[in-house]
């Protein structure tokens, strides 16, 4: 379980995080929805460790990320993928997946990289394992990042507006991966997902709940049909003013069901 409680997080005298708390349990697929500058990025950096908590506390699985010592603990358990690739460009696409792998959890390389390759095969790469970052379409780039980020067989997987720098062809590839992988969690027990995102339609379709952060306050936690019931999240002048500025549906017809 990964437990935010109560957390506030300041930058100067602008409260970003003001008193957050959400639960992740076990198999579920959490979407984080909210207008930009709402502290979602923010939210997942503080999840990692990244930034030192101003009040409250987030556990990963019991384990306290503001405790040096068990943060590196806690970091083993979940893998982040960010907007921005963050591949070694001096790197083969099978070294940036193996290289953590190899040195962070001292798996044998053998293993490490047959689980690459199949890794690789899964999202459609499976002949780009010896090229570089710089050889690749920002597409094939993120699937990559993915596949770095699986290869650490976490049991928490944080995605943070993965699509967001890719154009729409390119955010449909992804997203068709992400779509295949939250399928494979539906049946509870594997990797737990916590997504940022603006892909509103995506997160529709593949999360089991919807959080909206607004201004930095966690206004509505719902399962995702309750989120857009006419009852529930949809309800609220926010999330309706945000849903309405949102670009229209992903392609769908890309994602696997
Ligand atoms: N290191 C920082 N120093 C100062 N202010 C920051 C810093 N990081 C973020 N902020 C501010 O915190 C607020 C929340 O930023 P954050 O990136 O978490 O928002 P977001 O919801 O992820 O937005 P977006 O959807 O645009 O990515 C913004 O006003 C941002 O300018």
């Amino acid at each position: 379980m990964m437990a935010v409680e109560g957390v506030v997080k300041r930058f100067g005298a602008h409260t970003v995080l003001d008193g957050v708390s959400l639960t992740v349990a076990p198999g579920e697929v959490v979407t984080i929805l909210g207008s930009s500058g709402s502290g979602k990025s923010t939210l997942i950096r503080c999840i990692n460790g990244l930034e030192a908590l101003d009040g409250g506390r987030i556990t990963v699985d019991g384990l306290d990320v503001s405790d040096p010592r068990q943060l590196a603990r806690a970091r083993r358990l979940s893998a982040t993928v960010f907007q921005m690739f963050n591949l070694y460009p001096h790197m083969t696409v099978l070294r940036n997946i193996t290289l953590a792998p190899e040195l962070v959890l001292r798996r044998p390389r053998d293993e490490v990289e047959a689980q690459a390759h199949a890794l690789l095969a899964s999202v459609g790469l499976a002949g780009k394992a010896d090229s570089y970052p710089g050889q690749l379409s920002g597409g094939q780039r993120q699937r990559v990042g993915i596949c770095r980020a699986l290869a650490m067989n976490p049991r928490y997987l944080l995605l943070d507006e993965v699509t967001s720098a890719l154009d729409p062809e390119m955010t449909a590839e992804v997203l068709a991966i992400l779509g295949k992988l939250a399928a494979r969690q539906s049946g509870g027990g594997g990797t737990t997902m916590l997504f940022v995102t603006h892909e509103v339609e995506f997160a529709r379709r593949i999360s089991t709940r919807i959080v909206f952060l607004d201004q930095g306050r966690l206004i509505v936690d719902l399962p995702t049909d309750q989120f857009f019931a006419a009852d529930g999240g949809l309800a609220h002048p926010r999330i309706r003013q945000f849903l309405s500025k949102m670009a229209p549906a992903a392609p769908l017809a890309e994602i696997p069901a």
